[in-house]
C-alpha cells in the first residue's frame, strides 16, 4: 500500500491528459545472420537516434519465467504493510520515496544490485554517502529462510536471462554502429564487477476521488532519464509508461506483455557522443488496475572510464563530454532530483 499525507497527494496529482500513442519501433533479436540481422541492427540504431526507445521481440527470455517472477513480486506487494517493512532490508523494499532528494510517487518497489552470477543484493542508501550500497551481510542470501527467499531466487533467475538479452542488444548495437571492438559494449554490462540493478515497481490502482467524480491522475514515477547504459523493461498489461519524443511532447507506450522495451540511458548518450538519445520517461497512474514493471538497469563497473567512443567521433570530431568514471557520475547523479539533467556537469 502507498500511504500519502494530503500535502503529498497534492504534490503528485497531475491534470488529466491523454497523450497520443507512441509509435514504438520493433527490433527482432532473433533475426538470422545476413540481410535480416543487418536490417535489425539498422532499425535499432535508427530508434536510438530518434527517441532512444524501442521494443524487442525474439528476445529468448522464457515467458513462464517472466510471469513467475512478476507473480511472486505481486504476491509480495500484497502482503500487509508491516510485514513488507519488516522484509525491506532483505528485498530492497521502498514505498512512495524515490531516491534521497525528496521525489515522491504513487509507487512501491524492490531495488536490488545484481551480479552476472545471479546474485542479488538489496540496495540501501548509506547515511554517510548518497551512493547506494549493498546490505548483503545483514540480510543473508536468497537461500535463507526468510519469506522473501523464493521471490529473491526467481528475481535472480529472471535477471540472468534479461542480462543475457541486454548483452545481445548491445552486440547488435555495436554491429549497427560498425564498432570494431567485438563485444566491448556488451561486456560493460556482463563483467563480474558491472554495476547493474533490478527494480520491480508496483503502482497500485488510482485511488477513487473523494466525494465521487473523476479521480485525478497521479505521478507514479516522475519524469527522468536513466543514468545507466541501457534499461530493459517488462510490464504487465497495465498502461502508464510515457516517453518524451524528440520535440518534447509526451506519448503513451502501449503495454506489451510478450515484449521488452529498451531505454537508451545517459551513459550510452555519452558513449555515442550524443548520437543516441537518453530518453526522458515517466509513469502516470490513471488506471483502476495495478501496474507491475520489472526493469534491468545495465551499468558499467564503478571504475570504468566513460567518454565518447573514438570510433564515433570521426576525424577531428569534438567530444561533447569530458571523461569521467561511472562512480563519479553516480555520486553526482544520485544527489539530484529525479527530473534533473544529470549530464550537464560533464559537458565540454
Ligand atoms: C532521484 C533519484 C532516484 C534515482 C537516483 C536519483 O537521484 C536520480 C536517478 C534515479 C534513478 C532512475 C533510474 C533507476 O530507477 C534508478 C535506480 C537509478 O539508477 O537512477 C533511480 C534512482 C533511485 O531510485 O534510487
Ligand atoms: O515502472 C516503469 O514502468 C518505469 C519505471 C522507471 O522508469 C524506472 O524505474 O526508472
Ligand atoms: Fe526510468
Amino acid at each position: 500500500m502507498v500511504v500519502l499525507a494530503k500535502g503529498e497527494l497534492a504534490q503528485i496529482s497531475l491534470p488529466a491528459a491523454h497523450p497520443p500513442v507512441a509509435d514504438v519501433p520493433t527490433v527482432d533479436l532473433s533475426a538470422p545472420a545476413g540481410p535480416e540481422r543487418e536490417a535489425a541492427a539498422r532499425a535499432l540504431v535508427a530508434a536510438c537516434e530518434e527517441n532512444g526507445f524501442f521494443r524487442v521481440t525474439g528476445h529468448g527470455v522464457p515467458a513462464q519465467l517472466a510471469r513467475a517472477a512478476e507473480a511472486a513480486a505481486a504476491a509480495f506487494f500484497a502482503w500487509p504493510q508491516e510485514e513488507k517493512e519488516e522484509a525491506a532490508p532483505a528485498v530492497g523494499y521502498g514505498s512512495k520515496r524515490i531516491g534521497v532528494s525528496g521525489d515522491l510517487g504513487w509507487i512501491e518497489y524492490l531495488l536490488l544490485g545484481v551480479t552476472p552470477a545471479g546474485g542479488a543484493v538489496p540496495v540501501t542508501f548509506a547515511s554517510s554517502s548518497t551512493l547506494p550500497c549493498a546490505a548483503a551481510a545483514a540480510v543473508g542470501s536468497s537461500t535463507s529462510s526468510t519469506p522473501a527467499g523464493p521471490l529473491r531466487g526467481l528475481l535472480e533467475e529472471y535477471t540472468v536471462a534479461v542480462r543475457r538479452m541486454a548483452s545481445a542488444v548491445l552486440e547488435l548495437m555495436a554491429e549497427g554502429l560498425g564498432l570494431s571492438g567485438g563485444g566491448a559494449l556488451a561486456r560493460l554490462v556482463t563483467r563480474e564487477d558491472s554495476d547493474c540493478m533490478l527494480r520491480v515497481n508496483h503502482y497500485p490502482p488510482r485511488p477513487a476521488a473523494e466525494g465521487g467524480g473523476g479521480a485525478p491522475s497521479l505521478t507514479g514515477f516522475g519524469e527522468h532519464t536513466d543514468p545507466q547504459i541501457i534499461s530493459v523493461l517488462r510490464s504487465n498489461g497495465t498502461s502508464g509508461l510515457e516517453i518524451a519524443l524528440r520535440g518534447g511532447e509526451w506519448a503513451a507506450v502501449p503495454p506489451d506483455v510478450d515484449a521488452f522495451f529498451v531505454n537508451v540511458g545517459d551513459t550510452l548518450q555519452v558513449l555515442t557522443n550524443g548520437r543516441f538519445r537518453s530518453v526522458r520517461h515517466r509513469v502516470v497512474v490513471n488506471s483502476e488496475r495495478s501496474r507491475v514493471s520489472m526493469i534491468f538497469f545495465g551499468g558499467p563497473p564503478l571504475g570504468e572510464r566513460l567518454a565518447p567512443l573514438p570510433e564515433l567521433l570521426g576525424d577531428g570530431g569534438r567530444s561533447r563530454y569530458r571523461e569521467f568514471t561511472w562512480a563519479e557520475f553516480k555520486n553526482s547523479g544520485y544527489k539530484t532530483r529525479l527530473a534533473e539533467d544529470r549530464l550537464s556537469p560533464f559537458e565540454n
